[in-house]
């Protein structure tokens, strides 16, 4: 297959102080041998003086060659660092431009070559844009384990296992008319495959942790009209990101701020106070600010009374009753678990410290397998189901049971890019930014 030679600047914006371009593709080795004079040693950097097409200098600069396949996308690959001033890096790419069969390479493109190319499977692929992306430390720790193969690995391990079960099931199917074939040779496997079903249970667990940890962890402050919402997300955010009135019903609609809280992601979502009897545009925020809570990963349900409402479909366990206006209200330490007072400040670092530690404890790496991803908890969850069709089936419906752990198998393919992926190639790289 005939494929472009690809190129684009790989650093960030210019002007800075090195700009690197990359380039892959069957047209590497002529733009190096053309610009840096000759082909350098493979994978050394080597100072040059780089030249137009016409022999007039662009800028002195480190060019490395990286012949195929041993390279990043796999194909012949070469860098140049030059000067990241504007005019520097608009002139090389212009010069890479008039090369023939070679383009700018659209976002993504370097990594997808490498994808098809078999140097990494999805999740790594995925790993390695989060990486990029990547914000807090627990980000670059889990997006780094995942660039580096553990999910790959782990997902992988599951496979062969479920494709072992089967082949063993297959062998009995096929030998079980053969009168010296002793006992039943799958019998063993089903043990293995009732502990794989357990680790996938386990995994699918972890889903929230692996989204809160990418995506943030989502707080909604909950709670009746004024009950001091709005100015608790003031207070976090420690600026006034949104409305606070005396006014009950002041806030419509959720509004989501990001905020690091040591060192974490975290999103805190304020909404419409919850009461009986709104009219329509009223009652829409409160129907949203449910859906939110339900969503969230804690609730803060603030209460200046002190008797808190039941927030039907949030789990108890997620709940925290933080006690509003302890200025006026008091803090009688019953029934909640923190008191607060916006106005004073009492009670903030009470609040921010738990949830510090909450966050440490529910956010913490040690586990880097974690679901990072919609895609991952789905096909794992239809590979559990075909397992569990696979356990749970009539021992003698071999036939089935075996079918059913070829599904399985093949739903952990898909996360790892084994098979049916063509449909979700574009939607994964396009996450990449161009030059990646
Ligand atoms: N004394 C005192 N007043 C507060 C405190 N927190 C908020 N208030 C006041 O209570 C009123 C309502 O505050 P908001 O933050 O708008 O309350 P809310 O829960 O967002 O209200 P809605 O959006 O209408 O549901 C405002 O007048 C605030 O100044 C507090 O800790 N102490
Ligand atoms: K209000
Ligand atoms: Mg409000």
């Amino acid at each position: 297959m005939h494929m472009d030679t690809i190129y684009a600047l790989s650093s960030g914006n210019t002007p800075s102080g090195v700009a690197v371009i990359r380039v892959s593709g069957g047209g590497s080795r002529d733009i190096v041998e053309l610009h840096a004079g000759d082909l350098p040693a493979p994978r050394s950097a080597i100072l040059r003086l780089i030249r137009d097409r016409n022999g007039n200098p662009i800028d002195r600069g480190i060019v490395l060659w990286f012949p195929g396949p041993g390279s990043f996308t796999g194909e012949d690959c070469a860098e140049f660092h030059l000067h990241g001033g504007r005019a520097v890096v608009d002139r090389m790419l212009e010069e890479l431009g008039a090369h023939p069969d070679s383009r700018m390479a659209e976002a993504g493109e370097f990594s997808r070559r490498a994808f098809v190319n078999g140097k990494f499977d999805l999740t790594e692929a995925e790993g390695l844009a989060d990486l990029i992306a990547s914000e807090t430390e627990a980000q670059r720790v889990l997006a780094l384990a995942q660039a580096s193969g553990a999910l790959h690995d782990l997902y992988k391990g599951w496979r062969a296992r479920l494709l072992h079960g089967q082949a063993m099931i297959a062998a009995e199917i096929d030998f079980a008319d053969e009168e010296d074939v002793p006992g039943s040779v799958s019998a063993e496997i089903w043990d293995d495959m009732a502990s794989l079903a357990e680790e996938m249970h386990i995994h699918l667990g972890e889903a929230r942790r692996g989204s809160a940890i990418r995506e943030g962890f989502r707080i909604a402050i909950v709670g009746p009209p004024n009950a001091g919402k709005s100015s608790l997300l003031n207070a976090l955010a420690g600026s006034d990101v949104t409305i606070v009135s005396d006014e009950p019903g002041t806030t419509r609609d959720a509004i989501e701020v990001r905020l690091s809280i040591a060192g974490h992601l975290v999103l805190v979502i304020d909404t419409a106070g919850i009461r009986e009897g709104a009219e329509k545009i009223e009652a829409e925020g409160i129907r949203r600010a449910f859906v939110r809570a339900a969503d969230a990963d804690l609730v803060l349900h603030l209460s200046e009374t002190g008797s808190w409402s039941v927030l039907g479909g949030v789990d108890e366990d997620r709940i925290w009753r933080v006690r509003s206006k302890r200025d006026v209200s008091g803090s009688c330490n019953v029934g909640h678990e923190v008191a607060v007072s916006t106005k004073t400040s009492d009670g903030l670092q009470g609040l921010l410290a738990m949830l510090e530690e909450h966050l440490a404890a529910v956010l913490s790496v040690d586990a880097i397998t974690l679901p990072t991803r919609q895609r991952h908890f789905d096909n794992v969850k239809r590979s559990l189901e075909d397992l569990k069709t696979a356990l749970e089936n009539d021992a003698d419906a071999l036939e089935i049971r075996a079918e059913a752990l070829r599904v399985s198998a093949d739903y952990l393919g898909r996360i790892i890019g084994h098979s049916g992926v063509e449909d979700i190639l574009g939607i994964i790289f396009s996450e990449f930014c161009v030059g990646k």
